[in-house]
């Protein structure tokens, strides 16, 4: 192991920050009546509105997203496969008259092992990504997940070879939810990343519901015969493929070509997927805006190093420590309660066909998970989650309160009035979920961290989201066991914590471009202000300069200034430019 020296702490500069160029955005701003010669050396260059959305950008959200469905298909197909005949006689326990049954360790390890290869799957793909690329990485580990599929699908009647194959397409899993967001972070325009990150999470819903519809068909039809799994199973190869395959015809990632010095390469990138013309100003300010990142970094260091490097980075353990936090919660939501466990949930409230309720929830889940791309772009980001946290808070009281208080099992007409509400309060549940902490969690952590430290930051919390996801799969039962529907009122308690998180530490990254944001969460702008945040006025600049000095990192946070890149932005870059002028008269 090659030995490293931990840095020693320096007082962060708008250099080191990377926030050196942040004021003389304003010279893009065509009406801020500057007549000085960078702001004339830019006339030139194209200030059209750009199209919402580029066929370049609506297929590459759809094929990307195909990494959310497999996913998906992965985890909702389990269950079905665990209920199936065949599927159990061979892998199955046998009692001494020869009826085949899952132990509760066998079976939850065949479940589990998927979890634990994901959480692998997603720290190991980081430094892969930030050496092969973002784009082979996909199709790497596409291969990764085919054969853990061909170890399953093989499988004549040993159980560990399952609970092998599940690990190792859980490390293909894995690897593909830290890829799908970070590729399309990298690369969306800022006015629809995060809708398009949202769309990972809408395949995701996709996946869970055709791997439910998939496994009921073949079920039907297939009964007690081996196809009634491997169909199933083996229709992973399929979307595997389109994904492994499709990408070799998208582009590798502009910020990520930049990083590795192709910067030209990266232009045409991003000129292509915005849709805009050669000399678009919005390209112009971007790229301004990563070359200064870029230019703030130190050189490249060993591996162990840059993880260390990356924690004591200005403000990044703050958002590692976040980014973990948000993927938790997204799972203590208690949405996988109802996803996971809902065929015996609604079973135990006297529901017969629990089966079908299953179906309605995950349509539910996919259908609504649309409204969800909307809102993400209509609403923001954090006044959509504060609500969703308090809607979910409210419909998991209820649904706890109905099943502890007012639920009598042994009294069937209790079960039908009561369980019939608490169906319609999971339903509630779900729409609140799917249209908020659902997709808008990935949209968030794709937008937390800075070029650099992006893709080992987004393991980390993604690995969080699988970590909790095991957790509560694997818990779930014994603790239903011992307090029954009271779990409900735990999920209740963590939407209100999840609400707190957003409201006090997530910053709006709504309209913004990624080097936005990270100069937002470095200049520590509250995240209640963040919505409106624009530089302080030129007195209050030029206050703050005097009395602080220049290299002190809090004098120069008042300098900041947004891209003018909205007509928005506008009086704000009109601004800037006057402090600009009143701090020269000054000085
Ligand atoms: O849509 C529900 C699904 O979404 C996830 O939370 C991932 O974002 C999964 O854990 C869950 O099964």
């Amino acid at each position: 192991m090659g030995s490293f020296k931990v840095p020693k702490f320096q007082k962060p500069t708008r250099e080191s920050l990377g926030l050196t160029n942040y004021v003389s955005y304003a010279k893009y701003d065509p009406h801020s009546g500057d007549s000085t010669d960078a702001r004339k050396s830019l006339s030139h260059l194209d200030y059209s509105p750009l199209r919402r959305v580029t066929w370049e950008s609506f297929w590459m959200g759809m094929l990307v997203s195909m990494g959310g469905f497999i996913f998906g298909y992965d985890t909702g197909q389990i269950s079905g496969f665990l209920a199936m005949p065949d599927f159990l006689n061979r892998f199955g326990q046998h009692h001494s008259d020869g009826t085949a049954y899952f132990s509760n360790v066998r079976s939850g390890l065949i479940v589990a092992m998927l979890s634990i290869g994901t959480l692998i799957g997603a720290l190991v793909a980081a430094p892969i990504a930030d050496f092969i690329g973002r784009k082979p990485s996909v199709t790497l580990w596409c291969c990764i997940f085919a054969v853990g599929n061909i170890v399953m699908i093989s499988s004549e009647h040993h159980w560990y070879q399952i609970m092998m194959g599940r690990w190792v397409a859980g490390l293909g899993v894995g690897a593909l939810s830290l890829l799908v967001p970070m590729y399309m972070a990298e690369t969306a325009p800022r006015h629809i990343r995060g809708a398009l990150i949202s769309t990972y999470q809408l395949f995701i819903t996709f996946g869970i519901f055709l791997a439910a519809c998939i496994n009921f068909g073949c079920y039907e039809h297939q009964r007690g015969n081996a196809s009634s799994w491997r169909i199933p199973m083996g229709l992973a190869f399929v979307f595997a493929f389109i994904l492994g395959a499709g990408i070799l015809i998208f582009p590798e990632t502009p910020r990520y070509l930049y990083r590795k010095g192709q910067k030209e390469e990266a232009k045409k990138i991003m000129l292509k997927v915005y849709g805009a013309s050669e000399n678009h100003y919005s390209v112009h300010v971007e790229l301004e805006e990563i070359e200064a990142k870029l230019r703030a970094e130190n050189k490249q260091e060993g591996v162990i190093q840059e993880w260390v490097n990356m924690f004591r980075a200005p403000k990044m353990a703050y958002r590692i420590l976040l980014g973990v936090a948000l993927q938790m919660f997204q799972q203590l939501t208690g949405a996988n309660y109802f996803f996971y466990y809902g065929t015996v949930i609604f079973k135990a409230t006297g529901i017969n066909n629990s089966f079908v309720t299953q179906m309605i929830l995950n349509g539910i889940n996919f259908g609504t998970t649309f409204y969800g791309l909307y809102i993400v772009e209509h609403y923001g980001r954090r006044r959509s989650l504060i609500v969703g946290s308090f809607w979910m808070f409210l419909m998991f009281m209820i649904f706890a309160s109905i099943g502890h208080f007012s639920l009598d099992r042994n009294n069937p007409q209790s079960t039908e009035s009561s369980g019939t509400a608490m169906i319609v309060m999971a339903a509630f549940f779900i729409f609140g979920f799917a249209t908020t902490w659902g997709p808008m969690i990935w949209t968030i952590c794709g937008e937390l961290y800075p070029s650099r430290y992006r893709a080992k930051g987004m393991a980390l919390s993604t690995a969080s989201n699988w970590l909790w996801n095991f957790l509560l799969a694997f818990f779930t039962p014994f603790i239903t066991g011992d307090i029954d529907f009271l779990y409900g009122y735990v999920f209740a308690g963590c939407n209100l914590l999840g609400l707190l998180l957003i409201y006090f530490f997530v910053i709006e990254g709504q309209g913004r471009t990624l080097e936005e944001i990270d100069s937002m969460y470095l200049l520590s702008v509250k995240p209640w202000e963040s919505r409106k945040w624009e530089a302080p006025p030129p007195d209050e600049i030029a206050r703050i300069r005097r009395e602080a000095g220049t290299g002190n990192g809090v004098a120069e946070a008042g300098e900041i200034q947004p891209a003018a890149t909205t007509a928005g932005d506008e009086a704000a870059a009109r601004n800037s430019t006057d402090a600009e002028k009143e701090l020269e008269h000054r000085e």
